[in-house]
């Protein structure tokens, strides 16, 4: 399978090619690269993938082209692809626009977490993909993380703001935490170490298990301690609230960008 990838030294094109070579997806000489600053001698150190002169030159050489650049820089692309699998990353480019390109396109909306091969990548595929792809773009995306097949362009949406959104929402809890541990009087760096165990750890504890987070928070309020004082006092003042207004915002950008 000829992967080309447009952005390959991007925050997600990278990871994607880190990790299809790192995972023997695709051998170096099947991986053509494009991106704005031209070749690189070393890519994840590798000498053997291919840089393309220039985005036909990328369309011609690949099976399946990622477009992995920012929406804002779709429009001036000029991808024409014509029986190729175009498999977009980009928040909020739909479909619609994507025929451009004459490819037979997928949307998929990988995160951050493609970094360390913990992307939830779900995808959603334009009517005239065929089998081959589906099994295309999932053997793509298992080098970053898991994923599934959606039944409607629109929750495309709904997944760029919510695992699209990736670590910001973890991030924005830390913050709150660290701005809480340095009132309190903590070294910056025990306050940085109870942050991340708080946060980290929190998220390992709940990893395969977060359809019981119902449960966990009950065990926690059964104490009757600190902690049970501290989640219901959040959930009082918003928390919650606050967290779902926030994805419908999120939601809401993702269907109206493109
Ligand atoms: N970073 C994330 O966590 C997520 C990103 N996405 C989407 O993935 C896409 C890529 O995002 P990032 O990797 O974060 O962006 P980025 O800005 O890190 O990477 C984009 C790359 O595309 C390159 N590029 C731009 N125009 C180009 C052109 N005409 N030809 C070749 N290369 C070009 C840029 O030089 C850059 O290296 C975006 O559309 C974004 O909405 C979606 C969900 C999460
Ligand atoms: O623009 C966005 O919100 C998506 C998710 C993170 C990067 N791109």
């Amino acid at each position: 399978m000829k992967i080309g990838i447009i952005g390959a030294t991007g925050w997600l094109g990278s990871a994607l090619g880190r990790r299809l070579l790192a995972n023997k997806i695709v051998q170096e000489d099947d991986l053509i690269l494009f991106n704005r600053s031209g070749p690189r001698a070393d890519y994840h150190g590798c000498r053997g993938v291919i840089w393309a002169r220039d985005i036909t030159d990328l369309a011609r050489r690949s099976e399946v082209i990622v477009v992995s650049v920012r929406p804002e820089d779709w429009p001036g692309l000029g991808l024409i692809a014509p029986d190729r699998l175009v498999l977009s990353f980009m928040a909020g480019v739909r479909i619609a626009a994507l025929a451009a390109t004459q490819g037979r396109v997928i949307r998929a909306m990988p995160n951050a977490a493609a970094e360390i091969g913990r992307s939830y990548s779900p995808f959603f595929a334009a009517p005239e993909a065929t089998a081959l792809d589906r099994e295309r773009t999932r053997r793509i995306i298992s080098a970053i993380g898991t994923t599934d097949e959606l039944s409607s362009e629109a929750q495309v949406d709904v997944m760029t703001a919510l695992p699209g959104s990736g670590a910001a929402y973890p991030a924005l809890l830390a913050e709150a935490m660290l701005g809480f541990a340095r009132e309190q009087g903590l070294s910056e760096d025990i306050a940085c170490r109870a942050v991340a165990a708080t946060i980290s750890g929190g998220a390992e504890l709940l990893a395969g298990r977060i359809g019981e987070v119902g449960a966990l928070l009950d065990a926690y309020r059964a104490y009757r301690g600190p902690t049970g004082a501290g989640i219901d006092r959040a959930i009082a003042e918003g928390f919650s609230g606050a967290v779902k207004t926030a994805l419908v915002a999120a939601t809401k950008k993702a269907s109206e960008m493109g």
